[in-house]
């Protein structure tokens, strides 16, 4: 297939768009570099720098069809939403709403839309099946959760064939593509900048939690085996239809056991230091994937936290001083 990859030189999309490639599809990645970074972006793939918003009716509108879009490009930071909603809205909704219409004018039908975990809030039970409650914590589950509803709409509406992957917290790395953010917020990539002493040490936002330690607990998929589920999801995509997917490895882990893992897998000493809960956070979030199993077929491969952790523990080190963290303390 040829496919636009929003956001393709970000973390997940320029994994993704690795895999696809593999795969034998052509992928034209649209990213404004706005956290993403150039060199993320695969050598097989066409790079177009800009923003999604302004771009998306001139590239889907080229003289050679696409069959597809993955959208990956998002403001996706939890904590900033709650203080800047309206780049959440402005960026996430407005932006998302505009690919949409062009995908209408252009006559493009297949989309994979990254949802989040964040859509649910604070879970009624656990693990969290797609048919739970959505009631979102924070503006940035707000704005994925609008977009959900408003492809729905344009599924039943305009025959788009659509799929939205809620993933849970996304960690590891694949062939060069890792987190590598200018500003990073994310658990397993701050504690691992911390093993190596680009960071003075890892802060534990909350530990009065209703968890067994106190601690916020997650669950950390590959991203690997999400790039695996983003290829299933496009060859399951139907006209008319929008499927929602959980996508996590099934197991929570509390924050005080990831800087555990970080601990074994890197042989380092973690200086941890205790700080406030993060406004937003929900306490714990476990998925289930039963529907993504049995209905994509979905098998994931890499479900061990401590391979995921040695997985971005290799990437960062192999980084050295390309990594955005190596000059920051
Ligand atoms: N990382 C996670 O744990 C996680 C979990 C659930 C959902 N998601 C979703 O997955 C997607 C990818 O997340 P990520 O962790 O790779 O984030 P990221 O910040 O690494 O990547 C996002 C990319 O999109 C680009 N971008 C943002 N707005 C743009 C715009 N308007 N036009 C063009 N490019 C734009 C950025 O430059 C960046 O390269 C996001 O939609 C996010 O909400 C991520
Ligand atoms: O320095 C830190 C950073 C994080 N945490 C804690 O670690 C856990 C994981 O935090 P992350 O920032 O790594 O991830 P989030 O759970 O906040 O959010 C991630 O997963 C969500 C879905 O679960 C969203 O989709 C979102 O895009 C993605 O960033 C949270 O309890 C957080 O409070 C700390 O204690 N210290």
């Amino acid at each position: 297939m040829r496919l636009l990859v929003t956001g393709g030189a970000g973390y997940v999309g320029s994994a993704c768009a690795r895999v696809l490639l593999e795969r034998g599809h052509e992928v034209v990645v649209v990213d404004d570099l706005s956290t993403g970074n150039r060199d993320a972006v695969p050598d097989a793939a066409t790079f177009v720098q800009g923003d999604v918003a302004e771009l998306a009716g001139d590239v889907l509108g080229g003289s050679d069809r696409f069959d597809g879009v993955l959208h990956f490009a998002a403001q996706s930071l939890v904590g900033e939403s709650v203080v800047k909603p309206e780049k959440y809205w402005q960026g996430n909704v407005v932006t998302t709403l505009t690919l949409l219409e062009a995908m209408r004018r252009t006559g493009t039908g297949r989309l994979v839309f990254s949802s989040t975990a964040a859509t649910y809030g604070e879970p009624e039970r656990l693990p969290i099946t797609e048919d739970m409650p959505t009631r979102p914590t924070n503006p940035y589950g707000a704005t994925k959760l609008a977009i959900d509803h408003a492809i729905t709409s344009y599924a039943n509406a305009h025959d788009l064939a659509a799929v939205s992957l809620r993933y849970f917290n996304v960690a590891g790395a694949y062939h060069g593509a890792g987190e590598n953010r200018l500003v990073e917020t994310h658990l397993i990539p701050l504690v691992l900048q911390a093993a190596l002493g680009q960071r003075p040490n890892i802060a534990v936002f909350g530990d009065d939690w209703p968890t067994k330690d106190g601690t916020a607990v997650r669950d950390y998929i590959h991203v690997l085996d999400l790039a695996e589920a983003h290829l299933l999801a496009l060859a399951h995509a139907r006209p008319g239809s929008h499927d929602i997917y959980n996508l996590g490895s099934g197991e929570g882990f509390t924050v005080r056991e990831v800087i555990a893992a970080c601990a074994r897998v890197t042989s380092r000493t973690i200086p941890v230091v205790d700080a406030p809960r993060r406004a937003g956070d929900p306490a714990v979030l476990v998925a289930s994937s039963a529907r993504a199993i049995d209905e994509l077929g979905w098998r994931p491969q890499h479900t061990d936290l401590d391979e995921i952790v040695a997985d971005a523990w290799a990437y960062l080190v192999e980084l050295g001083d390309r990594s955005h963290a190596a000059g920051v303390h």
